[in-house]
């Protein structure tokens, strides 16, 4: 599509900038910078960047429902971040028999509950330890009681991109090194996953799939890390709809977001490129906005708790 571009909004380069979430109501997006132990808040009117630095990597930041502040999956603990105070309180840990592990992609699921994946630490981008991760979600807690964190599978071993069907029946999840983007029968009433299947097999020049989002039309957007693009495909047919490719080979995820959802906004890391490759790519690590893809996406949901 001809109308479609593609421009660098955050200079600030991320070492691994991450899980970027628009804040309808504040005009603003949130993301993070997992390596450099920051959740990040950008403000396109002014272009400035607010950050909290945190005790441990930060796989994913997201809002809350009706109150300030963030649930962020902060090294293997779920927790809360008080941005004014800039004070984390942990709520609930995860893979305590593996202290090589860290949180790293996750998503609010329609419902309310935070859903957050681990991994092992990575030596060098994507040279980890494989099948030390799984896949959790944190639920509000009620009637007072603590939040608690549920594991629905292990063995995964880059927990990345997720997301629901519009009609909230189908959760759609990519383990990074299987290449594949998964679809999993989903109870909403519930929040649990059954039925995994293969929607999507990743091309070698797609390389590592990692962050992905739904459009309002029920397609997916996913960043393909190495790849220096975004994808959309339609989860019903298995096709491969529209590739976006951008400036830089390290794309890691991507949201709708702008006053009406249609720009499409992009991270990226500068994390493993050596001295030639940041010559070559020079925007290596800055968010980038893709506008003109003429869908639009839907507002995130938040933590309920
Ligand atoms: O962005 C992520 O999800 C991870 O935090 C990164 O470490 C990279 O994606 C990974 O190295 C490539 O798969
Ligand atoms: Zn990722």
């Amino acid at each position: 599509m001809s109308g479609v571009q593609v421009q660098s909004v955050v200079g600030e380069a991320c070492r691994v900038g991450e899980g970027p979430v628009w804040e309808g109501a504040a005009g603003t997006l949130l993301y993070v910078d997992v390596l450099a132990q920051d959740v990040c808040r950008w403000h396109p009117h002014t272009g400035t960047v607010e950050k909290v630095h945190l005790d441990g990597t930060v796989g994913c930041a997201v809002p809350r429902r009706g109150r300030a502040g963030y649930a962020v999956a902060c090294g293997t603990t779920f927790g809360l971040l008080d941005w004014d105070e800039r004070r984390f309180t942990p709520v609930a840990a995860v893979d305590k028999d593996r202290p090589n592990n860290r949180f790293n992609d996750g998503k609010v699921d329609p419902a309310g509950r935070f859903f957050a994946g681990t991994m092992g630490n990575e030596t060098a981008p994507a040279v980890l330890e494989r099948k030390q991760g799984s896949l959790y979600s944190l639920d509000a807690g009620s009637d007072g009681s603590a939040a608690t964190a549920t594991r629905h599978f292990r063995d995964v071993d880059i927990s990345n991109g997720l997301d629901w069907s519009l009609d909230n029946a189908t959760f759609f999840y990519i383990d990074s090194l299987a290449y594949s983007l998964f679809a999993f029968k989903y109870d909403v009433t519930t929040g649990t996953l059954s039925d995994r299947r293969v929607v999507y097999r990743f091309e070698p020049d797609e390389a590592i799939p990692d962050g992905q989002c739904l459009d309002a039309e029920g397609r997916l957007w996913v960043a393909c890390y190495n790849g220096g693009r975004v994808i959309r495909i339609d989860p019903e047919t298995g096709k491969r709809l529209q590739v976006v490719k951008l400036p830089v080979s390290k794309t890691t995820s991507c949201c709708f977001g702008g006053p009406d959802y249609s720009e499409l906004f992009v991270t990226s890391a500068c994390e493993g490129l050596d001295a030639a490759g940041l010559e070559r790519e020079p925007q290596a690590g800055n968010v980038f906005k893709i506008t003109g893809l003429g869908v639009k996406g839907r507002a995130p949901f938040e933590y309920a708790g």
